[in-house]
């Protein structure tokens, strides 16, 4: 298996909570981020029907336009009452109809990176969950695949998962996406109020690095 050397690696990522979790995970490594948003590299469309397809065309876009090595992280929340949805279309379910949309000048022109606002899929998800009736369990789970694509093309990738169970209302506001409704098995705080250093300990995306670690860098 090919190592990942030190020096700048980019991160092929949009979401400014993934490329925070992802460089804090790298961070012991002597591996510099550098962001797929800051080097304006476009966004590729999500066609993959799988985690791992994902990543990787997202590893691959950001490889292949700026010769250097890239990590692409794809990920997702996972509810076993409602199929495993939304899944891969974890980041879609938050995508509001225009019509609802608020207007933030500022961030329409592109002047101030706003974190993505998760309430209306987190109310999507709570709504879908009541609609299947009483009995419908709490159970989920977050996936989170990670790939690292080389410029010549060669390609690594890892899966992880944490398993946890629903609540509503969400509460804290320390982590991003779906965080305030997930509560690892095990503990009484979700994801959302927990210490950042605590959810990078045991997390789908903390899974999936100690497997990236083990086989690219240690
Ligand atoms: O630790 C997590 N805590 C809460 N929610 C999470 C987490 N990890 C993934 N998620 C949810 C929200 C995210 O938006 C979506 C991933 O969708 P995904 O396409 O992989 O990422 P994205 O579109 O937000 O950024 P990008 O593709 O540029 O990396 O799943
Ligand atoms: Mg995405």
């Amino acid at each position: 298996m090919r190592k990942l050397e030190p020096g700048r690696l980019i991160i092929a990522s949009h979401n400014q909570g993934k490329i925070r979790e992802i460089a804090a995970l790298l961070g012991p490594y002597g591996i510099e981020p550098v962001s797929a948003a800051e080097l304006d590299l476009p966004e590729p469309e999500e066609t993959g029907n799988t985690f791992i397809d994902n990543a990787e065309l997202k590893a691959r876009a950001s490889a292949d336009l700026s010769g250097l090595p890239a990590l692409a992280d794809d990920s997702g929340l996972c509810v076993d009452a409602l199929d495993g949805q939304p899944g891969i279309y974890s980041a879609r379910w938050a995508e509001l109809p225009w019509s609802e949309r608020a207007v933030d000048p500022a961030a329409d022109a592109g002047e101030v990176k706003v974190e993505r606002d998760f309430s209306y899929a987190m109310q999507r998800v709570h709504d879908e969950l009541l609609a299947k009736g009483p009995e419908a369990g709490r159970d989920a789970h977050f996936v989170c695949a990670l790939s690292v694509c080389w410029p010549d093309g060669h390609i690594e990738s890892f899966e992880g998962r944490v398993d946890g169970t629903l609540v509503w209302p969400p509460r804290g506001d320390r982590g991003f996406g779906y965080d305030p409704m997930f509560q690892p098995i095990g503990r009484k705080e979700t994801f959302g109020e927990m210490d950042p250093g605590e959810k990078h300990g045991m997390s789908h995306r903390a899974d999936a690095f100690r497997k990236l670690v083990e086989a690219l860098i240690g």
